[in-house]
């Protein structure tokens, strides 16, 4: 509906019965039907309507209203004053057309703004009398809302009383109610496990959460208050400033944002976007943008109100992370253990800041669960740099030609048979290292900087060497210093880089335990488990050689991990690869210890672990070499001293590794003293 002058009359009430619809949903069903974006869209359309025929402005016109009346089973309570809503400004114009109106109103050259971060929530008011709080209402339709007071009073982030002695008789402070990222992501995964619904983003979690009929639910839920605003006061003297007001809260004991900032003019708000945008994946709970207010009480009141919202506060959107696309395909991807990661081939949609073009839909279980098809239209959500997810299937706009997901039967890659082992959600191709796609990832894993940290073999030349077959083991890699001319072969390749190239994969050779067991690839088995297993059995041959029931005994190795392990060791093939890559000369010391008061003899490798929060790598390497240890070029892995877990050059942070060669027990204790490790 781009010619709003030929739109009709029966255009205009059609969108308006689409927003009611969708806003009755969101708010009073708390499961939206489209994701923010699109409702926004369309509510943008609906404006320019009406602005150009305001004689059809419908009278249930959402342009008209705030939010949606409550129809559940709690009592509704009528607000002492109207919580309202927010207008929106989608950019830097909107913004300054803003300030620009402001000024003109206020009659001010400039405005003190103060900046606050639109936690993604639902609104709330909380109600105290001589310093208890009364009752806790929901925004509802601005004018109503519910009582949800047994609900609120479970949020530990809620005063039950103010902490003074000396507290308004009346106070009514707004805020917002929401869930942090880390709680939401427990709480969907809670419900996969249980094989019920999800929900689509933390803002729909909260609000499905707070308005259960049985708080004990609510209880269970991690929600978070954060005070916005003093809604209405009696017998006391609100400050006159917005921010001093939200200082005030604070010290009665609410939680506000530590976000929030108090700044000059427009462009201070400018500024205060573009630092909040950058901080905005890493925040620990989701926010949809920046809300201005003016900060001055009394200029607030000099601007007043419109029909839905103040003209002394705007909201700032930020990108959205959530948008509607079309599922043209899905595609199977085999990863490093055989696992099938079914992906979804998307119409490109710009969401989260990013053309996205694939979505995860993880496994044959998620499929189910969503209820999803190809040519589906459906939600993406893309937060921060996660991957890309589908979230919801918009099942109203399923087309005729929507087809089921097949998934294979075969692996795509290798046509070896899949399979799906009993209580496992993914299904696996049984093709091993036949599987090329397997091999490939392996050998990625295994040359990666946490494994055997093999520089110069990255991806790309590892897909060109397995496609030539150059390389079907990892014990390959070590005998391609006997084809120099084939490596020369490959793209980009030159003398220079095969030399670069070659020692690199000699100098891996010279390693550590635990490092080696880790680029084994042994499903379930990191990083820092491939750590505990080591330091655990000490010597590779009692590794391979330990039963389930003994792995278990292991710190961090539950009943899977021990299968995973002892299944990888019983196949012929891996412990042939184990014997074939120490052929070829990979070698390690041996002796791992933590106490350093039961340090065997002197002349191995002892890792310590201890807070060594004073020294880089540099000071680290001179103090070695002070107690006589032999160390010789930079200290890294492939010398004579490393320190784990970070980068170079870097300070070393508070309990990380060091492993050390020593030359006497004494000498190593003198160290460690020294490094403020003991
Ligand atoms: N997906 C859908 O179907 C659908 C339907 C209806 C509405 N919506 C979404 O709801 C929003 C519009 O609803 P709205 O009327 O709640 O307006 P709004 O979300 O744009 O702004 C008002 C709300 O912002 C919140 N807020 C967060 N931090 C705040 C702060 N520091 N100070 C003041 N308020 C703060 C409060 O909850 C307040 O009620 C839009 O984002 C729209 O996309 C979506
Ligand atoms: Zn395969």
């Amino acid at each position: 509906m781009s010619d709003h002058q030929a739109s009709t009359l029966a255009d205009l009430q059609a969108l308006t019965k689409k927003l009611n619809d969708y806003s009755y949903a969101y708010h009073v069903q708390d499961a939206p039907v489209v994701p923010d974006a699109e409702y926004d869209r369309c509510y943008r359309e609906l404006q320019q309507l009406e602005a150009l025929h305001p004689e059809w402005v419908q009278p249930d016109s959402p342009t008209q209203r705030v939010g949606e009346k409550p129809d559940n089973g709690f009592v509704s309570v009528e607000h002492t004053i109207p919580m309202l809503s927010l207008d929106n400004a989608f950019d830097h114009d909107s913004m300054i057309d803003f300030d620009e109106r402001v000024r003109k109103l206020a009659n001010a050259t400039s405005i003190t703004y103060c900046c606050e971060p639109k936690l993604d929530g639902l609104a709330i008011s909380i109600r105290y009398e001589d310093g208890r709080l009364v009752r806790g209402v929901t925004r509802g339709d601005g004018l109503t809302g519910e009582d949800i007071t047994s609900n609120i009073k479970t949020i530990y982030s809620v005063p039950l009383k103010l902490r003074t002695d000396n507290p308004p008789p009346v106070l009514e402070v707004r805020g917002e109610i929401y869930m942090p990222k880390a709680g939401f992501d427990k709480l969907n995964q809670q419900a996969v496990e249980k094989g019920e619904k999800t929900f689509v983003n933390p803002r729909n979690a909260a609000a499905g959460s707070l308005r259960q009929l049985d708080p004990k639910i609510t209880a269970s839920r991690p929600l978070v208050l954060c005070a916005y605003s003093i809604g209405y006061a009696e017998g006391w003297q609100q400050p006159e400033s917005h921010y001093e007001g939200l200082l005030q809260l604070a010290e009665w004991g609410f939680k506000t944002n530590s976000l929030m900032a108090r700044v000059n003019g427009v462009q201070g708000c400018l500024d205060y976007y573009d630092k909040l945008a950058a901080e905005r994946d890493g925040l620990s709970y989701d926010i949809d943008g920046i809300v201005y207010k003016v900060d001055s009480i009394a200029q607030q009141k000099q601007l007043g109100f419109v029909a839905r919202a103040p003209r002394w506060a705007i909201a700032r959107k930020f990108p959205a992370q959530e948008e509607v696309t079309q599922i043209l395909g899905v595609d199977f991807q085999v990863g490093r253990t055989g696992a099938i990661t079914p992906v979804a081939r998307l119409q490109p949609t710009f969401v989260g800041g990013v053309t996205v073009s694939n979505a995860t839909l993880h496994n044959q279980d998620e499929i189910e669960r969503l209820g999803v098809k190809v040519n589906d239209w459906v939600v993406i959500r893309r937060a921060g740099d996660v991957i890309p997810q589908v979230v919801q299937v918009l099942e109203e706009r399923r087309p005729d030609n929507a087809q089921e997901v097949v998934f294979p039967t075969h692996c795509p890659v290798c046509d070896s048979d899949i399979e799906r082992v009993a209580g496992e959600a993914v299904q696996r191709c049984t093709g091993g290292l036949v599987c090329g796609a397997q091999l490939k990832e392996r050998l990625k894993h295994f040359v990666s900087r946490k494994a055997m940290d093999i520089d110069g073999l990255g991806d790309k030349l590892i897909e060109q060497l397995v496609d030539a077959k150059l390389v079907t083991t990892p014990v390959d890699i070590y005998l391609l210093k006997d084809k120099p001319a084939r490596l020369l072969a490959m793209e980009r390749m030159g003398d220079k880089s095969v030399e670069k190239l070659l020692n690199a994969i000699e100098q891996s050779k010279r390693t550590l335990f635990n490092r080696f067991v880790y680029a084994l690839g042994i499903r379930e088995v990191g990083e820092a488990t491939a750590r505990t297993l080591t330091q655990y059995f000490v010597s590779l041959d009692k590794l391979m050689a330990a039963t389930e029931a003994e792995l278990i005994e292991v710190e961090d190795v539950g009943p899977i991990v021990a299968q995973h392990i002892r299944l990888f060791f019983d196949q012929e093939d891996n412990v042939a690869t184990v014997e074939g890559l120490l052929a070829q000369g990979i070698t390690w010391e041996t002796a791992l210890k933590t106490d350093v008061s039961e340090l065997p003899l002197a002349g191995k490798t002892y890792v310590v672990t201890g807070t060594l929060s004073r020294y880089s790598r540099d000071e680290v390497k001179d103090l070695l070499i002070k107690l006589g240890a032999k160390v010789s070029g930079s200290v890294s892995a492939k010398t004579d001293c490393l320190v784990a877990g970070e980068k170079a050059g870097s300070k070393l942070t508070k309990a990380q590794s060091l492993e050390v060669p020593v030359m006497d027990e004494d000498a190593l204790h003198a160290m460690l003293v020294e490094l403020g490790a003991v």
